[in-house]
């Protein structure tokens, strides 16, 4: 377990960091089953997930699959995936996404691809949640990866300095920075606002800072998933290992 996301990463190559995420997105793949409403998750990690079950509709199993960002919606179509949208399909089975941390009590930080608001409605919209990782995602406390924040772009400094007050609040200090696509090019996500990432550090009380943040005006939402996630496929030397509970509700 690390507390720095990355270094792991250093000692571990690029090839066996890839082939963990699809051993992971494989073992998520197994829970799938004929008629399943199932939600996409988005970055890396999800991306193999979607590979592995293009190929499992191309033998034909049949799903219907609501996508948590446009680049998941572009894959699932190129592999045949049938698609759908929450309001044509509300309520799903089973979501599928990745994260960039987890502790053991399954809370998660999402985000670092900017999908985390689409990825949050559609994983609350689901019975269950999978989240599928390599092991160096795998954190004692939450924070050392900086926590996304999507917001509002009226007003958007001002809103800044809200989250730095708030968070100053619980005893957390740290940089925030507005999302850059490129120099000079503010990120903007697939629902058209700015992210603010929060290099906070340490998170002691994860439950306290995601409610302080939802009341902020201006905030869309942040990227701590907190009572969504169900289960954590964690994949690793040794191979893959569940946390939490597969058919269950969360912990
Ligand atoms: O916004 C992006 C998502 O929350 C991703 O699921 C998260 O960043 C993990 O991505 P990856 O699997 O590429 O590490």
């Amino acid at each position: 377990m690390s507390d720095r996301p990355g270094e792991a990463n250093v000692r571990m190559s690029a090839f066996s960091a890839e082939a963990m995420k699809r051993a992971a997105a494989r073992a998520a793949l197994e829970s799938v089953t004929h008629g399943m409403r199932l939600g996409l998750g988005s970055g890396s990690t999800a991306a193999h997930f979607v590979d592995l079950l293009g190929a499992r509709v191309r033998e034909g199993l049949e799903v219907i699959c609501v996508p948590t960002s446009e680049r998941t919606r572009a894959q699932a179509e190129s592999l045949g995936i049938s698609l759908s949208t929450l309001d044509e399909t509300p309520q799903l089975d089973l979501t599928v996404d990745g994260a960039d941390e987890f502790d053991a009590a399954l809370r998660l930080i999402k985000g670092g691809g900017g999908a985390l608001l689409r990825e949050k409605i559609v994983a609350a919209a689901s019975t269950r949640m999978f989240v599928i990782a390599d092991a160096t995602k795998e954190v004692r406390t939450l924070g050392a990866f900086p926590l996304p924040v999507e917001i509002d772009r009226f007003g958007a400094r001002s809103t800044m300095l809200h989250i730095e007050r708030v968070a100053r609040g619980l005893g957390l200090i740290g940089p925030l920075t507005m999302r850059d696509a490129e120099p000079g090019e503010r990120f903007i996500t697939d629902g058209g606002h700015y992210i603010v990432d929060c290099a906070f550090g340490a998170i002691d009380d994860a439950d306290a800072l995601a409610a302080r943040l939802s009341a902020i005006p201006g905030v869309v939402d942040h990227g701590l998933f907190i009572g969504l996630a169900t289960a954590i496929f964690i994949a690793g030397a040794e191979g893959v290992r569940i946390l939490g509970n597969i058919s269950g509700d969360p912990l």
